[in-house]
């Protein structure tokens, strides 16, 4: 059984929201305003019993008791707006500040942070939970602890006024919460039964409307196995998990109710036997059909809270992920323009295989080196470790001849322009995309740079030429369209080290033309880093690095070098030559 965020909601909280000492009246508030309302309900013992017997309790009359209730009632109504104030003040703060902690921690983590699976549920927790983050405070935990307080107030008041009264609500709780959490702990059970399935038959309901393509062409429309398997697995499970549910859902109605014939049954018999007064036996049992209404607010508020462990915890998690370590002043670079990587080792996962194995490599600045291999040798992973999307697991990686941990990030950055498979677009006009590379380049630069990337012709294209929204990410344009958009920016920004990932996919004819020209102008400029696929490109590069399928350096040097070693670069070369369908003559 999970244990209830009760206990640890108050410091998990303060550190989340920017004023923490808000936090301590508004408690103080919930507790006040349970205390007030709890007494105006114990009141109600002495008022009906001197209303029955018509004599004076503790020295007041009925009139005198009416006015009790009368100014706890009034009193209880001002209380309770501002304990609501200052809880959804708190809720407020928790809010706000919640957007900026985690914007801020999301700013600071390494880029391969956003691979995870953390990042995932992040962009969930932002867009529909964080809105809901608010009710923790407002609508669960104040209400709960003012409740709490009030029950407190109720069971000592019952004590003070008969001890079997007070040892009859004292039982009556242990009672109330294990059945409650009996029944909560079916509910989750039968849940947690048919809820799997569910999501796999959304999921297969989703790729059935995907892959309609690929489904048709296969002649598999009418009789699409995956789903129907997860529709029978998905009623068989509901079936199951009903049943179980509906056990808990009883339990749960019966609660309130069972506590209230037991408190009566008891209080009654009691009554009878003479060891309690009749009147005040009946103003007991009125004050203990509002208790039991207590209990239950309390429970619902718990459960409440319970469901929403699972954000603290996710929030938890993104707010203490921890960013990479960076120094806070840039330091001198010594060989501005050059890469190496020196002995480099590294895993994505302590558990799995290293992408990289022992990998040294030298690239000189001015220079253009071309990355070749096996699908999952490692290329793109060496981009990533000189960007320093993540820390290598042992070697150094050095970008300007410093070490990349010695750089702050935006430092490594200015040196760096990156043009991968998977470009992002703002939500943007084309030009103000393209700016993106330099904010302070002028329209002559912007145009240059596009010109040269092929991007002034898809400018030309569209309806609203350089003003045209290119949509969320970028989709309304193609993949090859993005890449120049990438490349265009990689020449306006004028880095002195281009990263850049030659995808085959994203190339037509038009689009290699423009890359062509790009990487051209590129290397004139900067030192080039390419995951090169094309044979011009591997050939025309200064060094070759070939990567093998585990990861290790294979072979460097020229292409003539290479190709004279024999190896498997020489396989590579002539593999690639017959895909490509072209010879080239040396
Ligand atoms: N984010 C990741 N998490 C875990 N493993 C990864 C991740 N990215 C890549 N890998 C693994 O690391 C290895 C190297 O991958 P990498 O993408 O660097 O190869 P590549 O040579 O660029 O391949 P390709 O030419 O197909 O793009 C592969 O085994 C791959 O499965």
């Amino acid at each position: 059984m999970t244990t209830l965020p009760l206990v640890d909601i108050v410091p998990r909280m303060q550190r989340m929201v920017s004023h923490p000492e808000n936090m301590r009246p508004a408690i103080a508030g919930s507790v006040i305003v349970g205390a007030v309302e709890g007494l105006a309900l114990a009141a109600l013992l002495p008022t009906i019993t001197a209303l029955a017997q018509g004599t004076s309790v503790w020295g007041l009359g009925f009139a005198g008791w009416l006015w009790v209730l009368g100014i706890l009632a009034v009193a209880g109504f001002g209380l309770n707006y501002f304990a609501d104030r200052s809880n959804y003040a708190v809720a407020l703060d928790f809010l706000r500040s919640l957007h900026r902690l985690v914007g801020d921690q999301v700013a600071k983590q390494p880029l391969g942070w956003f691979a995870r699976p953390l990042a995932g549920a992040l962009s969930r927790m932002v867009s529909t939970e964080l809105m809901s983050a608010g009710e923790i405070f407002a609508h669960m935990f104040g209400p709960l602890v003012s409740r709490t307080t009030s029950a407190v107030i109720i069971i000592v008041a019952a004590w003070f006024w008969d001890p079997a009264l007070g040892a009859i609500l004292t039982i009556a709780v242990p009672v109330f919460v294990l059945i409650t959490l009996a029944s909560t702990a079916l509910m989750r059970k039968g849940r947690s039964i048919h809820e799997p399935k569910e999501v796999v038959l959304a999921n297969r309901v989703v790729e059935y409307a995907q892959s309609q393509g690929a489904i048709r062409s296969c002649g598999r429309s009418d009789d699409y196995r995956p789903l129907s398997r997860a529709m029978d697995d998905a009623y068989a499970a509901k079936s199951k998990g009903l049943w179980i549910e509906t056990v808990g859902l009883l339990l749960s109605g019966m609660v309130t109710q069972g506590v209230i014939v037991i408190l009566i049954t008891v209080t009654g018999s009691l009554a009878v036997d003479g060891s309690l007064e009749p009147i005040p036996a009946l103003a007991f049992i009125g004050l203990a059909l509002r208790f039991t209404s207590t209990l239950q607010a309390i429970t619902t508020s718990a459960m409440a809270l319970e469901s929403r462990r699972p954000l603290l915890d996710g929030l938890d998690d993104v707010l203490t992920a921890e960013a990479l370590p960076e120094p806070t002043t840039a330091t001198t670079l010594p060989a501005p323009g050059s890469v190496e990587l020196d002995d480099v080792t590294f895993a994505y996962s302590a558990a799995g295989p290293p992408a990289l194995r022992n990998v040294s490599l030298t690239v000189p600045a001015g220079s253009m080196v071309a990355l070749v291999g096996p699908s999952g040798g490692g290329k793109t992973t060496v981009a990533r470790v000189i960007s320093r999307f993540y820390d290598v697991d042992s070697g150094r990686v050095l970008v300007g001849g410093l070490p990349v941990t010695e750089q702050t990030t935006e430092q490594l950055m200015s040196q760096l322009s990156m043009v991968f498979q998977d470009v992002y677009l703002f939500d943007d006009t084309l030009k103000a995309n393209v700016r993106v590379g330099r904010s302070d380049a002028t329209e002559d630069e912007i145009l240059a740079a596009s010109d040269l990337a092929g991007v002034t012709e898809i400018a030309h294209r569209l309806p609203d030429g350089w003003d045209t929204q290119v949509g969320e990410g970028g989709r309304g344009l193609s993949g090859g369209e993005r890449q120049r958009v990438a490349i265009a920016r990689a020449l306006l920004k004028k880095a002195p080290i281009v990263l850049l990932d030659e995808a085959t996919s994203a190339l037509d004819i038009e689009n290699e033309a423009n890359i062509v020209a790009a990487i051209e102008k590129l290397r004139q400029e900067s030192t080039v880093i390419i995951i090169a696929h094309r044979l011009a490109t591997i050939a025309g590069a200064d060094t070759i690095i070939a990567l093998d399928a585990d990861g290790r350096v294979e072979a460097q040097g020229t292409h003539e070098e290479l190709l004279a070693g024999g190896g498997t670069y020489a396989q590579f070369w002539r593999r690639l030559e017959s895909a490509q369908g072209w010879q080239l003559t040396n």
